[in-house]
């Protein structure tokens, strides 16, 4: 992409698109860890190329495949490519079945727009990476955030991540952050280890039931299990239900739910959605067991590329920065944004101490920096505004390290409680 030459080529700058050389599209795992002992972090101002050439080898594996036919030039090269590596070889094996005379007199047919679109593969759904198992929330998440999408359940939040950067799927939603029980550290951490951009949000109402098996009464339980942010959002209802049991945390709700079905529970119950229920086959023992009626959980959409930004609709744009001096930075990065009239609608910061990170700058020159804390920030602002653009230009002066985690249109969805039952 020749980025000067782009309308935005200013605000693109700001995105980071690089990654260190041991991590490879197409590589079966992807390691955290540097060879260096540090951990990688995607930094400010690295090069768009780094990523392209990153694709190159993705695509050249894929040719030395089928290094002994000739390359249909009027194929979609890169899309087919894609397709063989993800383990669809249909496209490409169709290429062999045309002579290859006729092949040779075949010229590029021109893009259309329906090549730039960036995912999914021409034809095919969009795949779509969620924490869980089906009848989770964050499976509802996937569905709202892409309703004709196809879901793919991943055991943890970094395989999510995985899953995305090895083309298995095209894009993951993960929660970030719930109204009652406040952030998903882990995911914030992961978003600075991996290099996806955030290209759009969705607010969740969560509305939680008590699911047991058929026939399970209140007294016989001796165990509440579920996410632990799920445990978290109900515990007072719980204790006003009579529950005061054991609460022990598994890694999703739906899992829960399926753990008591699977092991035939009749002492245990599992915190759940109604659509967990009705998959695994338990009863509806309570509805609405959340502490807070209003419980909303927002998830953010992630995908290798970001979206461009625009100003035609609100826009929020989500940054992490640090300094190797100290903490005082805040004050003045918050200045920054309170001097042009920017609304900040979330601050989170994460210690970092002891934790080396290897910030990558435009020369792809690789140094290992020390934080204390690294500051995460969301503003109500796109990255195609003035305003945000100068704001970002005073943070990078004050930051030793800054990355635009996306620039993505905000989710405006009125919801209320009685009408919105997430998971259902
Ligand atoms: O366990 C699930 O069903 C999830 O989707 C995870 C999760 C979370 O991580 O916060 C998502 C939404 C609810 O807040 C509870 C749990």
């Amino acid at each position: 992409m020749h980025t000067l030459s782009h309308p935005y080529s200013n605000v693109l700058n700001f995105f980071n698109h690089s990654r260190p050389s041991f991590c490879r599209v197409g590589a079966t795992r992807i390691s955290i860890k540097c060879g260096h002992g540090f951990e990688s972090v995607y930094g400010f101002g690295s090069a768009r190329s780094d990523w392209q050439s990153d694709c190159a080898i993705l695509t050249s594996k894929v040719d030395s495949l089928k290094d002994s036919h000739v390359v249909n030039e009027n194929s979609n090269g890169g899309a087919d490519h894609v397709a063989a590596v993800n383990g669809h070889t249909s496209a490409v094996s169709n290429l062999n079945l045309v002579p290859i005379e006729s092949k040779k007199q075949i010229q590029p047919k021109p893009l259309t727009i329906s090549d730039l679109s960036p995912a999914p593969i021409h034809g095919s759904q969009l795949r779509v990476a969620y924490q869980g198992v089906p009848g989770a929330y964050s499976e509802a998440a996937a569905g709202k955030a892409y309703p004709d999408s196809q879901v793919i359940p991943c055991d943890q939040f970094e395989v999510a991540f995985q899953a995305v950067e090895l083309w298995i799927a095209d894009r993951a939603v993960l929660p970030v952050e719930n109204s009652l029980g406040g952030s998903i550290h882990r995911n914030y951490d992961l978003l600075l280890r991996h290099r996806l951009h955030i290209v759009g949000e969705v607010q969740l109402p969560v509305h939680h039931c008590l699911l047991a098996l058929p026939d399970v009464r209140k007294e016989y339980l001796t165990r509440v299990i579920s996410h632990p942010q799920a445990l978290a959002q109900c515990e007072h209802t719980l204790t006003k239900l009579g529950l005061n049991v054991a609460r022990e945390a598994v890694d999703d709700t739906a899992g829960a739910a399926e753990f008591v079905a699977t092991n035939n529970l009749r002492d245990t119950a599992a915190i759940a959605s109604a659509r967990a229920a009705e998959l695994y086959g338990l009863q509806i023992l309570a509805d609405g067991i959340q502490d807070d009626p209003n419980n909303v959980t927002r998830f953010v959409m992630l995908a290798r590329e970001p979206v461009i930004p625009r100003t035609d609709r609100p826009f929020k744009t989500s940054i992490v920065f640090a300094h190797d001096k100290g903490t005082s930075v805040l004050f003045k990065v918050l200045s920054a944004f309170a001097f042009r009239n920017i609304s900040l609608t979330k601050i989170e910061s994460r210690p970092h101490r002891n934790r080396p990170i290897r910030v990558v700058d435009d020369e792809s020159e690789g140094t290992a920096k020390h934080f204390e804390y690294m500051f995460y920030v969301d503003f109500e602002a796109s990255m195609a505004q003035v305003k945000a653009q100068n704001a970002l230009a005073e943070v990078q002066e004050f930051t030793s390290f800054l990355r635009v985690l996306g620039s993505y249109p905000m989710d405006m969805t009125p919801w209320n409680p009685s009408s919105c039952r997430g998971g259902d």
